[in-house]
């Protein structure tokens, strides 16, 4: 495809997220702008589209994307919903940034595998913006040099201030250690074959009947273990850090140093409150690739096989937490097109 320039993309979902990538695509990215906003909530849709020269407001993504103005589609619509949209662009044969989770569950995100096969080329860049953060980046650029020699261990915490009302036991990992399932294959380069979730009792600053915090342990079938420490109400911050333990050395990244005061008889820094804060230049880098990639006719970045084998290691991990032990994962064959 040859978009005309620049980019002209629809976002479909004008929610949280969805309304920040509309203003990052408006004002910090270059070589796109967004002709089109989709929401089942109509008003929602509108007074986003009203802050965007040449934005129109639809309810439907299928109609959105049918219009003559849209050479890309960016999806920041709920989970469940994304599996209609990227079938929906697959009919348009649009490329799609399509935000985590590709979709809830293994078995449609093999039917957005399937699909995508039968277009004969890829399509999707999936939103696991980690991989585009400065210091996974360099961890991962350290890893693969073989300086530390072969990492043995990843160690993992993930930290939100609160979770949102509708946040379950489940959602701590399919909703938020999908990032590190995402991170742990990105930077070791391994599938992961099994899930075991231990859990603490609750911390009482969490809502009633939520398991949280959650201790789980990936296993990867290059025989590395990543342990993820996942805690969505520690109250204080946002901390997402990770530590690689090497046959020669460790490395370590998100201990959010860049800035250290002494002051009044106290050390210290600030703590990122939320993952808009800590990831912006993240999320400014992905979606830019993302545009860049798609002007260029070509498809970068995480892609709907990794998103398939996160939703199938977070679909193990829910029956670790749910049923107990060790959970093996059970992924197809890797298609032709992924390898
Ligand atoms: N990469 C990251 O760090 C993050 C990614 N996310 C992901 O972004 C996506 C959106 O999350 P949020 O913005 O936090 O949710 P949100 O609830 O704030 O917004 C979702 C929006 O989608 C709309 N919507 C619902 N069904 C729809 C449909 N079928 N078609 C069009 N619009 C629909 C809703 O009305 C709402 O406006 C999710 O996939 C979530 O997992 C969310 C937070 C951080
Ligand atoms: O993707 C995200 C949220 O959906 C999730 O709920 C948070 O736990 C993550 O930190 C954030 O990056």
């Amino acid at each position: 495809m040859k978009p005309r320039e620049p980019l002209r993309i629809a976002v479909v979902g004008t929610g949280r997220m969805g309304a920040d990538h509309v203003r990052r695509i408006d004002r910090v990215v270059n070589g796109a702008r967004v002709t089109a906003v989709v929401d089942v909530d109509a008003e929602r849709a509108k007074s986003v589209a009203a802050g965007v020269d040449g934005c129109t407001a639809h309810t439907d993504p299928a109609a959105a994307m049918a219009s003559a103005d849209v050479d890309a589609v960016l999806v920041a619509s709920p989970g469940p919903a994304h599996e209609a949209a990227l079938l929906a662009a697959f009919e348009h044969d649009l490329p799609v940034l399509c935000e985590k989770p590709l979709t809830p569950d293994a078995a449609s995100a093999l039917r957005v595998l399937e699909a995508e096969q039968a277009l004969g080329h890829r399509r999707v860049q999936v939103g696991f913006m980690r991989r585009y953060d400065a210091e996974y980046v360099r961890l991962k650029a350290l890893l693969d040099s073989g300086r530390l020699g072969r990492p043995l261990m990843l160690h993992n915490r993930h930290r939100n201030v609160a979770s949102p009302p509708f946040f379950t036991s489940a959602m701590l990992i399919s909703d938020s250690v999908a990032h590190e399932v995402d991170a742990t294959r990105w930077l070791l380069g391994h599938e992961i074959s099994a899930v075991t979730v231990l859990r603490p009792t609750p911390s009482s600053g969490a809502p009633e009947g939520l398991r949280d915090p959650q201790f789980v342990l990936l296993e990867t079938d290059g025989g590395a273990i990543s342990d993820v420490e996942i805690f969505v109400n520690c109250g204080f911050g946002y901390q997402v850090q990770a530590e690689a333990v090497c046959e020669r050395g460790t490395a370590r990244i998100g201990d959010g140093h860049a800035l250290v005061t002494h002051t009044a008889g106290h050390w210290g820094g600030t703590i990122t409150q939320d993952w808009t804060e800590r990831f912006a230049q993240a999320y400014d880098d992905e979606v830019q690739a993302w545009v860049d990639s798609t002007r260029r006719g070509e498809v970068d970045g995480p892609s709907t096989w990794d998103g398939y084998a996160a939703a199938a290691v977070c679909e193990a991990g829910v029956r670790a937490l749910e049923e107990g032990g060790r959970v093996e994962v059970d992924l197809v064959e890797k298609p032709p097109l992924y390898r």
